[in-house]
């Protein structure tokens, strides 16, 4: 199957995750999956963000199924940021967008970003993780970022794919694990249910 005229579900409701499967050459139809994201206790980052890609393939599949939809592989993902232990997901407000970028000035965290992908009773997943590390911030530039409006819909409250890139040193890992799908693990991933790449 050539990627060129592949069509899979996609149970997300991220336009990037949606733009780097275009990349891939793999066109995508939009499943709404809706789970509770609450954290578990004792849960760390990594169990948490695999769990959380695994239950929106499941609800994803789910409503596949009850719809009679025709088979075909189902995508979903989860990105979530970590820093001493602490797992940020999306800021619920300015204040909380605020807090989150002064525990990420002038030091390193991790950007956690698991894929799964099922069809029928199989699921596969793969997860990355990518190092951050960030410049210092003042005051002032968190301010400025968060007058953009990025930080609201991007766990950690900023993205690296826009402003906020002037505030990241470098990486170690995946540009697009960060940006929300890791185009190297994800090809993988949909190779084992038969797509080719490139
Ligand atoms: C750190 C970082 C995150 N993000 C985004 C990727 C994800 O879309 C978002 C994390 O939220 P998620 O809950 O992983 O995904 P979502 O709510 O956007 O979409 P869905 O659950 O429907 O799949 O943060 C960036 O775009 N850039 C970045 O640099």
């Amino acid at each position: 199957m050539s990627t060129n005229d592949t069509l899979i579900y996609l149970a997300s409701a991220s336009p990037r995750r949606r733009e780097l499967l275009q990349q891939l050459g793999v066109r995508t139809e939009r499943i709404h999956a809706e789970i509770d994201e609450a954290v578990l206790p004792g849960e760390n980052a990594v169990a948490y963000t695999e769990r959380l890609a695994r239950d929106k393939a499941a609800a994803g599949w789910h409503l596949v199924e009850s719809c009679g939809l025709p088979s075909r592989p189902l995508l979903a993902a989860d990105t979530t940021v970590v820093l001493d232990g602490e797992i940020f997901g999306k800021p619920a407000d300015a204040a909380d967008a605020r807090r989150m970028l002064e525990a990420f000035s002038g030091r390193s965290h991790q950007v956690v970003t698991s894929v799964a992908v099922r069809e029928g009773e199989r699921t596969l997943l793969k997860t990355s993780v990518t190092d951050v590390a960030f410049r210092p911030l003042t005051a002032l530039d968190i301010a400025r970022y968060i007058d953009t409006g990025e930080p609201f819909d991007k766990a950690g409250a900023y993205g690296i794919q826009g402003r906020a890139a002037v505030f990241i040193e470098r990486i170690e890992g995946s540009y697009t694990g960060v940006v929300g799908l890791p185009v190297f693990e994800t090809a993988a991933l949909l190779s084992e249910f038969g797509l080719v790449f490139p």
